[in-house]
């Protein structure tokens, strides 16, 4: 998949890597973050889907409620093994195999600050009981898995020991672990090549310092061949190594398969959904801004060569290419655009078209489809007659349930229409499209709100994009009532969108 020159370079052991998820243990430890058990299970079968080889579905020890959870992945009959955290005592790999898991990562402290201070016992007693409990849930026919915790702050002799225990037990693997997200790739390359002498060694890197990444580069080099991950990266404070980033750069930099690639951004999607973590817009491979060109020169030279500015395809990861308008557009970004929408503009348009553009960009605003298209309207002294208009709105919420009304004017008539919704956002968008009937059955892409001042009588801003059939328009309004932007966005994309049918709409009858 990548154009390189040369030869491509080569993991120094493994030319195959696993990848443990931990979204549903260290990724819920994220601050803020607590899954239901459903969406455990939906997050699940999205790892699945992905092909992941381990999936830790949570910590058996947590309480009751967790194992209902655990157990619940562990029915989906899924591909991947399902494991559970267990510290180390016997209790806890009691109650993980009450909950039918295949594995666990069985965690015992490594440095002496978790060895005497956390924990309270010595190093020889940190040996003796991870030789007795991996013996232990060898024999109940567990998949095992050592972590010394805060392996990078461990003196490599004893983590070397613990490695070769948990090895002589029977242990499938030992891992280490930057607890702490401390180290350097230079400690970890280090540490790992000793460990990798005794057996499988896994890596668990976390993202304090941003070496996340790094340190698991490190680990392969060194012979690691399994990763923790978590999907988009959250975990304990700054998080841990990200799935989606660690996948894409194995293919990308090495041509080592570990998941599939085009499943990576409707599972980023879903845990950032699920969690309520948002996706920052320039994250690697999942963030809004991962394939969207704004600048006249990429623009321009993505037009003449889809590959001009980005690594690898979009499609690669599930994802489309985006060409956005802003302060940065230039002339070949913004013909393609209003040949999108057929309009056909000469070159002097297009200037024109351009500097308003870039006006709009230069005032902090982002620009919209429907932005683009008023440009043109003027610059060609165009007068467009609406189709749809919001006459009036009212919603009522607070006690029952959620309703809305609207009076529109459709091609000069008054239509009104009344809907119900999970708030009053949902119910006006139903009136509006039991108003405007299945012509006008368009499909919400995005909706995105932004508060442009502070406190509660902010003025929201509420950008949309709808699609019906091939077109698509983004639209954005503002107001102090974010009902009112949400239903004013919608009928503006509407009104743009059956610009260029010839029908008008029907409201829907009773039964619709
Ligand atoms: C692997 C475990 C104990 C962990 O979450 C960590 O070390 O960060």
């Amino acid at each position: 998949m990548n154009e390189r020159f040369g030869k491509t370079p080569e993991l120094r052991t493994s030319d195959s890597v696993q990848l443990l998820d931990t979204t549903l243990r260290d990724g819920e430890q994220a601050p803020g973050v607590s899954l239901t058990p459903d969406e455990k299970a939906d997050i699940a079968r999205a790892l699945d889907r992905a092909q992941v080889d381990y999936i830790e579905a949570g910590s058996a020890c947590t309480g009751p409620g967790e194992r209902e959870t655990i157990k619940r992945v562990t029915s989906l009959g899924l591909d991947a093994t399902v494991t559970s955290f267990a510290r180390g005592v016997q209790g806890d790999i009691d109650l993980a195999l009450d909950c039918d898991v295949g594995g666990i990562t069985l965690v015992v402290p490594a440095s002496e600050r978790h060895i005497e201070s956390k924990v309270g016992t010595t190093r020889e007693g940190v040996v003796q009981t991870t030789d007795e409990l991996v013996a232990y849930a060898k024999d109940h026919g567990l998949w095992v898995e050592v972590i010394g915790e805060d392996g990078s702050r461990a003196s490599p002799e004893f983590l070397e020991e613990l490695a070769r225990t948990s090895h002589d037990a029977g242990a499938d693997r030992f891992c280490f672990a930057d607890t702490v997200g401390h180290t350097s790739p230079e400690h970890t390359y280090d540490v790992v090549s000793r460990l990798a002498e005794y057996g499988p060694t896994s890596t668990h890197t976390h993202d304090d310092l941003g070496l996340a990444m790094a340190n698991v580069h490190a680990s392969l080099s060194a012979g690691a061949d399994l990763v923790h991950t978590t999907v988009n990266g959250i975990g304990e404070r700054a998080g841990n190594v990200a799935l989606e980033e660690v996948a894409i750069a194995l293919a990308h930099c090495y041509d080592v398969e570990s998941v599939k690639l085009d499943e990576l951004y409707a599972l980023a999607q879903k845990v950032a959904h699920a969690t309520g973590v948002a996706l920052p817009p320039n994250k690697a491979v999942v963030g809004q801004n991962a394939f969207t060109h704004e600048s006249g020169i990429h623009t321009d030279g993505t037009l003449k060569d889809d590959a001009m500015y980005e690594p690898y395809s979009p499609e690669t990861v599930g994802r489309e290419r985006r060409l956005v308008l802003g302060k940065h557009a230039g002339r070949a970004g913004v013909k393609a655009a209003l040949d999108e929408h057929g309009v056909d503009a000469t070159d002097e348009e297009v200037a024109a078209v351009v500097s308003r553009v870039k006006e709009l960009g230069d005032r902090g605003k982002r620009v919209t489809d429907a932005d683009l298209l008023a440009f043109a309207e003027d610059v060609q002294g165009r007068e467009r007659d609406r189709q749809v208009e919001l006459l009036d709105l009212t919603a009522a919420s607070g006690g029952g349930t959620p309703t809305a009304s609207v009076r529109l004017r459709v091609d000069g008539d008054e239509r009104v229409a009344s809907g119900t919704g999970s708030g009053p956002v949902d119910a006006a968008v139903k009136a509006v499209r039991k108003a405007l009937g299945p012509d006008a059955d368009a499909q919400l892409d995005d909706y995105h709100v932004d508060a442009i001042t502070g406190g509660t009588d902010a003025v929201v801003t509420v950008e949309v994009t709808m699609s019906l059939g091939d077109r698509s328009v983004s639209v954005a309004a503002s107001d102090a009532d974010i009902t009112r932007a949400s239903v004013q966005a919608m009928v503006d994309a509407l009104d743009r969108l059956l610009e260029t049918t010839e029908a008008t709409p029907e409201p829907a009858s009773a039964d619709d």
